[in-house]
């Protein structure tokens, strides 16, 4: 379990962590989310003990870590991809690795062969493109089979085939009942993957919840509706408590009405209803809405 107590950290008169509190429970991916510069990667540095905070704490499983000795049984993280000695092979960063950290060899072959670079174990990890080097990255990660991961942006530059991968491997940890926080600042990379969401907008807490409740939340689902007279239907919506918007072609969308409801309402005002589908909104708009306006929303601890 990681838990964040009031987590703060300055830097000279910049904020960038502000009074960070939550926790992040085994067996589910946790998503971190936020924009760039919400103080992500400084919570996450604080975390792995990287980062010292200006107030407050920061612990694995209850007490401060230090990514020393052989850290990498107990937290593997993946920070910054590009941080790999250029020259070496994939080979020898894995093996140096698992050197440092009392790791059997095995484990060298083994997770290369998880993320998918057997083949190119050998290459220099210069001649990597980005999407490969976030591959080594995880493997680095996977390499203590540790009970906790943390992965900083871990999406960036995989192709589509290697984010369904990354997507099914973070699920998969969590389902062995790892803990599990990955950060992105985009809602659609979190939105098939993380059962539960952190939300951070300039340094604080916006929301934190699981994604069901989020998109329950956020995503308001609306109404089309093709109709013969969208005038006086959205007359009488209204009257019903229904927020209309009219549409340039003739339909409406209507919030806060359901899609019974609407029927009703048209049945009784003896207006034809032609057509009458419910869209909803998408989340990755809501979590921009979300963290533009900053609005503090704190979820009851779960
Ligand atoms: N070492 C540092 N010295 C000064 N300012 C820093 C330092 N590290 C981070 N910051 C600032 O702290 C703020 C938070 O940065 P951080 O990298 O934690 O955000 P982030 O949410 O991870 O964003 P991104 O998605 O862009 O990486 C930013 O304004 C950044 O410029």
């Amino acid at each position: 379990m990681i838990e964040a107590r009031e987590l703060t950290k300055r830097f000279g008169r910049l904020t960038a962590v502000n009074e960070l509190t939550f926790t992040v429970r085994p067996g589910q991916v946790t998503g971190f989310l936020g924009p760039n510069g919400a103080g992500k990667s400084t919570t996450l540095r604080m975390i792995l003990g990287l980062n010292a905070p200006t107030s407050g704490t920061a612990t694995i499983d209850g007490r401060p870590f230090r990514l020393e000795g052989t850290g990498l049984r107990r937290v593997g993280a993946l920070l910054d991809a590009g941080d790999v000695h250029r020259g070496r092979s994939a080979q020898a960063h894995v093996a140096a690795l698992a050197r440092s950290n009392g790791l059997p060899r095995e484990r060298v072959t083994a997770v290369l062969r998880e993320v998918g670079l057997s083949e190119a174990a050998r290459r220099r990890v210069g001649e990597f493109s980005l999407g490969m080097r976030q591959r080594l990255g995880l493997a680095c990660a996977l390499l203590g089979d540790p009970p906790v991961l943390i992965f900083d942006e871990p999406i960036n530059g995989l192709d589509p085939e290697g984010i369904r991968w990354a997507r099914a491997l973070f699920r998969r940890l969590a389902s062995e009942g790892r803990t599990v926080l990955v950060s992105s600042h985009m809602m659609s990379e979190m939105e098939h993957t993380a059962d539960h969401l952190i939300v951070v907008g300039g340094g604080r807490l916006i929301a934190d919840e699981p994604l069901s409740e989020f998109a329950a939340r956020a995503s308001r689902p609306t109404v089309t509706v093709r109709s013969e007279d969208s005038r006086r239907l959205s007359a009488v919506l209204t009257a019903a408590g229904g927020e209309v918007m009219q549409l340039g072609n003739g339909s409406l969308t209507v919030a806060k009405l359901s899609t019974s409801q609407i029927g009703e309402v048209a049945f009784s005002n003896r207006i034809m209803v032609y057509e009458v589908a419910v869209t909803s909104g998408a989340l990755e708009e809501a979590f921009m809405e979300l963290t533009a306006s900053s609005v503090v929303h704190r979820a009851a601890e779960s």
